[in-house]
């Protein structure tokens, strides 16, 4: 029988995650035709855990049930297995960047119906040192500023909880000197943030980089720099409307390597969370997971 672990963060979704947790029971058992092992997490890392137990006892199916930090640890439990099985995923968080850009629903009543979908896409990961990220990298002061918006806050204001953060920090005007090298070269300068993103939503903001396909085998990359008062106005119009890249104090780049160090203590975000400090190197993983969106999703699926 084909076998699925649930992966779920009780603590998630204003108290409901239970309640759903039954609904994916059922769907799974009963629709799809599972064999089903639910792990409830209770700390940090317990997600990563249970997905590698997954991989190691060759399940077909990891659902992850939560929000982007339940996932982010979920799929890191896939780093160097040679079984990954295939992922779904009930969006409960309050940004849910990875499943808005797979077009998953976020409703999670509709999210679960999609867990009987039987199209797969496959979707790239990266790697940052010794860990994995499926949606975004930031690096420097903006990035550092961004770690410290809160849940409560990212409920309230959405994406916008970032934006906010983000113009207070830019206000400031605190920079990193940062060395940054990619396929086409190497940049220096002084910037406040240089962001790697696989997908098209980032903090909610499904515009930041709209050129990002899931499966496009590429990290699209951006450094704000030389940004002063009037600057982050017009980049933060350029972020709405989805054209950052063309922004003029915004060198944007695509690879599929890219390492970044800096002579100063520098931190990131990965997916939404505080990361590693400089130095990081980052690279793609082509196809790396399989997942489950919509039938009526858009292209590239099998
Ligand atoms: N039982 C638990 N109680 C509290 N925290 C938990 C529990 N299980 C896991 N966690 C931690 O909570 C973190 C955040 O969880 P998750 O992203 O699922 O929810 P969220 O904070 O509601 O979502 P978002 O980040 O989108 O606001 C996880 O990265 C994990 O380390």
């Amino acid at each position: 029988m084909k076998q699925a672990m649930i992966i779920i963060n009780p603590s998630s979704g204003k108290e409901l995650a239970l309640e759903y947790l039954r609904k994916v029971e059922d769907i799974l058992r009963e629709e799809a035709g599972y064999d089903v092992v639910v792990n409830e997490t209770t700390k940090e890392l317990d997600a990563t855990n249970f997905c590698i137990d997954a991989c190691k006892q060759e399940f077909d199916l990891v659902v992850s049930i939560g929000g982007d930090g339940t996932l982010h640890e979920t799929i890191n439990g896939l780093l160097d297995q040679k079984h990954r099985p295939k992922l779904g995923v009930v969006p409960l968080g309050t940004v849910n960047d990875f499943a808005r850009a797979l077009h998953i629903p976020l409703d999670p009543e509709q999210a679960i119906h999609t867990l009987t979908s039987s199209r797969l896409r496959r979707v790239d990961m990266a790697r940052i040192n010794d860990q994995l990220f499926a949606n975004v990298v930031a690096a420097g002061s903006l990035a550092d500023a961004l770690s410290s918006v809160t849940s409560e806050d990212k409920s309230k204001f959405g994406a916008f909880a970032y934006f906010r953060e983000g113009a207070k920090e830019l206000l400031g005007s605190s920079v990193s000197p940062l060395s940054i090298t990619h396929d086409g070269g190497t940049w220096e300068g002084d910037a406040p943030i240089f962001i790697a993103a696989l997908t098209n939503s980032v903090g909610g903001f499904e515009n930041l980089a709209p050129d990002a396909e899931v499966d496009d085998g590429l990290l699209h990359c951006f450094i704000l720099h030389d940004l002063n008062f009037f600057n982050t106005l017009t980049a933060g119009v350029s972020l709405l409307l989805g054209n950052l890249k063309g922004h003029k104090d915004v060198e944007y780049f695509t690879t599929k390597r890219v390492s970044v160090t800096s002579t100063e203590p520098v931190k990131t975000n990965v997916d939404g969370e505080p990361g590693p400090a400089l130095p990081i190197e980052l690279h793609i993983l082509p196809s790396h997971v399989q997942v489950i969106v919509p039938e009526d999703a858009e292209p590239e699926d099998e």
